[in-house]
């Protein structure tokens, strides 16, 4: 039978078009987007079916709204078009060396191994003194456009540097720091802050902060609360449910593995 006939081109086929909905699912989540994506959705769904029905007169005014509607599109989506050309384009190499390190014989190491014990101890030293931090480790997409907010570092990640940067009275101690590849790579950070208006009222600009750069690109964050000394993990624009330290370290290595 011809449909059962499939071919790797189209296996690959499914599979692009996969991520580009995930990308693109990602990039409007929690935003106004996602309301006209729905309604874009509904009225295309209702165009197919007036097609199939051959209810010629609806189907021509639909298609032509589609028609204009695409134009239309690009100005209502401009900024996450944008955010979706500069995710594509920033996306680094890590993710090719990670899968390449997967099929590897003779397992050696690539690059260096991130010290999590090392964050993991700093955020609970950091929690048990009510210091406010903000920690974004990066993964496959470049975190370039936001590091150029903040000062470029080149130091190695470990509890005390962590501690002394978030420390109150460190002039480095605002924003966030970003760490990529165990080194931490920049400071005073500022992040896109997320417009979710699920988000609990308690959570302030730095936990927005968190969310809204998991949400645009692929990196992690960890909070540590000024007010509470609670810790926060965050990943894909959601907040990550863990009962203690251990666990998080856990989840941490599994999701940086
Ligand atoms: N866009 C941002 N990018 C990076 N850091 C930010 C951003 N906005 C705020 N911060 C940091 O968060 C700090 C505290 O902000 P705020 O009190 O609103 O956060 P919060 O979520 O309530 O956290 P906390 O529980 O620690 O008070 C700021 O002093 C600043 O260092």
């Amino acid at each position: 039978m011809d449909f059962l006939d499939i071919r790797i081109l189209d296996i690959l086929d499914i599979v692009l078009v996969a991520s580009l909905l995930y990308y693109l699912y990602n990039l409007v989540k929690g935003t106004v987007a996602i309301n006209i994506l729905v309604g874009i959705i509904i009225v295309y769904t209702i165009y197919v079916v007036t097609q199939l029905l051959e209810m010629e007169l609806l189907s021509k005014i639909l298609g032509g709204f589609l028609g204009v509607g695409m134009f239309a599109l690009v100005v209502v989506f401009q900024p996450e078009i944008r955010k979706f050309l500069l995710m594509l384009g920033s996306t680094n190499f890590n993710a090719r060396r990670r899968i390449l390190k997967q099929f590897r014989f003779f397992g050696t190491d690539s690059g260096p191994k991130m010290n999590l014990e090392g964050i993991m101890a700093a955020c609970k030293k950091m929690a048990k003194s009510n210091t406010g931090a903000l920690i974004v480790i990066q993964r496959n997409n470049s975190l370039d456009f936001v590091k150029n907010t903040g000062d470029q570092m080149n130091l190695e990640v470990n509890q005390p540097i962590i501690e002394s940067i978030f420390f109150k009275n460190s002039p480095l101690h605002d924003g966030a720091i970003i760490i990529e590849e165990n080194r931490i790579t920049a400071t005073r950070v500022i992040l896109p802050v997320t417009n979710d208006r699920n988000i609990p009222l308690r959570f302030g600009l730095r936990h927005r902060a968190a969310v809204g750069i998991t949400e645009k690109t692929d990196a992690v964050s960890l909070v540590v609360s000024e007010e509470n000394g609670q810790i926060s993990y965050v990943r894909d624009g959601d907040f990550v449910l863990f009962e203690d330290t251990e666990e998080l370290l856990k989840i941490l290595k599994k999701d940086l593995s």
